[in-house]
């Protein structure tokens, strides 16, 4: 498979390594365009492909077309590859917010497929939320699905609407559980400890509370009551997250998040 990618920032080259652990495709068939002068040298020195500046001609000879630059630079993309594109040839919109239709409009072109990953695809342990244009027959389905697996998991999605949940969810996830680990690392700091050993405390815990989760037979609840002796410092913990409406606070950061994906869509 020949595949070229618009866009090779931290998404973009998170799929780019990912397919190219996994043997899913050759660097001598791999297509980076880049529009950073400061990117495109580091991408040339890494060899991690045949490395351009600008959407050409030569992108026709690709089975597959990554969209990965930020929803704000499609409208830049678009006259571009939209001159160049070829009928059988797939579009990967990884773009925040921009629909299928929008996509599929601008380049005047049906096959396009929809997804929305997260960061943790640069280690292979991301999760991808897609959907795709009824146009796109199941064999390229397939194809595109076996390329995303090789970023983590995937999930496919009927309903587009869907995947600005997605977006909000697991897309802009991993933040959310950046902030969390930062504001416990203060507190270590807070009661003494370097940050060194605080955050060796902290990411320890996230581990095994992770695994937690994923291998216990009992709800959150359920693990949350595990931890929480009657009368103890969990407790005391956990009446101040109440008393700061936490959990309210969270649901409403990610509802805002999904909110933004659906303004985005829009234009
Ligand atoms: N980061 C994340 O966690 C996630 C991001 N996404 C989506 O992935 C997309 C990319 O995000 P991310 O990788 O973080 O962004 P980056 O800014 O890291 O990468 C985008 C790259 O595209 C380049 N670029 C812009 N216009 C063009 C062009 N016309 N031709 C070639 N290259 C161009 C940018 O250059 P320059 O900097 O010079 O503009 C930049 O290097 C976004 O649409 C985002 O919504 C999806 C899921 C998660
Ligand atoms: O913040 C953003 O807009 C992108 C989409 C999901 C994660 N990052």
């Amino acid at each position: 498979m020949k595949i070229a990618i618009v866009g090779c920032g931290n998404m973009g080259m998170a799929f780019a390594k990912s397919f190219l652990q996994y043997d899913l495709v050759k660097k001598e068939n791999l297509l980076l365009i880049e529009k950073s002068t400061e990117r495109s040298q580091a991408l040339k020195a890494e060899k991690a492909g045949v490395v351009v500046d600008t959407i050409g001609p030569r992108v026709a000879e690709y089975d597959l077309v990554i969209l990965s630059v930020k929803p704000q630079d499609f409208g830049s993309v678009c006259d571009a590859l939209a001159a160049v594109i070829k009928p059988n040839q797939v579009v990967l919109s990884i773009m925040a917010g921009i629909p299928m239709s929008q996509i599929q409009q601008r380049l005047n072109h049906p096959l396009v497929i929809r997804a929305m990953p997260n960061t943790p695809a640069m280690l292979g342990m991301g999760i991808t939320g897609f959907t795709a244009a009824k146009e796109v027959d199941l064999t390229n389905l397939r194809r595109v699905e076996n390329l995303i697996n090789a970023t983590g998991r995937s999930i496919f999605l009927e309903d587009e609407a869907m995947l600005d949940a997605v977006t909000a969810l697991s897309g802009s996830g991993p933040a959310y559980f950046y902030y969390v680990v930062k504001a416990m690392v203060e507190a270590g700091r807070q009661m003494g400890f370097d940050e060194g050993v605080a955050t060796l405390l902290v990411k320890q815990t996230m581990l095994g509370s992770f695994h937690l989760i994923n291998n216990a037979d009992k709800s959150l609840d359920d693990l949350i009551k595990a931890v929480a002796s009657k009368g103890g410092t969990t407790e005391a913990a956990l009446r101040q997250f109440e008393a700061g409406s936490l959990a309210d606070t969270l649901v409403a950061g990610i509802r805002a998040a999904q909110v933004r994906a659906q303004e985005l869509s829009n234009g």
